[in-house]
């Protein structure tokens, strides 16, 4: 077994005391695609959050290919080749899906995240702009403004993005959330095409999505790993039943 890419030892956060992570083991091995799922609360973002940089964790270590980035800014994190998607469409309302990913491709360059003065230079990267766009479905909306966009479409262009920062490690949060049928299954198409060569770690509600692409699956409750397998395996799992059937009572 190769060493995993990402691995987390002992990874806690806690917030005033409340401990939304703790005593987290992850390996999520390299070239894989890694799913992490959970009721609501469970800590799936706040996990998300540690691994990528934009929360220091309380305790524990993170290492990246066998280097320690436990505490390093999301920007640090970021240059070693690990991109997320986020909520972009808050940072740029104005800014068009084609500039947006202009942007991503420009900030690979080293040139950075910098839109003032630009046009000219995101001009370079009108091509690939637009071949991702049409990757993700958005071909048509090239020039619409980010906050124009319903919001399974933001959804696809923060894909089109993290996919223009050409990372090692993708991590996706919820990227068929707010999406129609032929959406997801673009979606998961697509995810499946960039896959070779990249490792992707995805938290996901959607299950039939997991059970499409994930070959490992994490549950976590409470803030702690209940199981971990491949999808047939923890989706038989008791435990991991109860956990849902506990999340539905107590929607009530
Ligand atoms: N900044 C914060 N301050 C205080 N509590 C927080 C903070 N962020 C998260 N929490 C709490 O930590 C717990 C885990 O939250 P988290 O958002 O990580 O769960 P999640 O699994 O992503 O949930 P969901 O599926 O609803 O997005 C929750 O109880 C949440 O209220």
């Amino acid at each position: 077994m190769p060493p995993p890419i990402l691995q987390a030892r002992g990874l806690g956060k806690q917030f005033r005391g409340f401990r939304a992570v703790h005593g987290v083991d992850l390996d999520i091995a390299a070239d894989s695609v890694h799913a992490l799922v959970g009721p609501n609360g469970a800590g799936k973002s706040t996990l998300f959050n540690l691994l990528t940089g934009f929360l220091r964790p309380s305790a524990g270590r993170i290492t990246l290919a066998g280097a320690d980035v436990t505490g390093l800014p999301p920007e640090r994190v970021a240059r070693l080749g690990v991109a997320r998607s986020f909520q972009i469409t808050t940072l740029f309302p104005q800014v068009s899906a084609r500039e947006h990913v202009g942007l991503a491709l420009q900030a690979r360059t080293g040139l950075g995240w910098r839109f003032w003065r630009s046009e000219g230079r995101l001009d370079r990267f009108r091509d690939r702009a637009l071949e991702l766009l049409d990757d993700v479905g958005l071909a048509d909306a090239a020039e619409v403004p980010a906050a124009a966009l319903a919001y399974g479409r933001k959804r696809a262009l923060e894909l089109a993005v993290a996919l223009a920062l050409d990372p090692r490690v993708l991590l996706l949060d919820e990227p068929t959330a707010g999406m129609g049928a032929e959406d997801i299954d673009r979606t998961i198409a697509l995810i499946r095409r960039v896959r070779p060569g990249r490792t992707v770690v995805l938290v996901e509600h959607n299950m039939s999505v997991v059970r499409n692409l994930a070959d490992r699956v994490t549950v976590l409750q409470r803030g702690a790993v209940l199981v971990e397998g491949g999808y047939a395996e923890v989706r038989a799992d008791p435990r991991v039943i109860t956990a849902y059937l506990g999340e539905t009572h107590a929607d009530r």
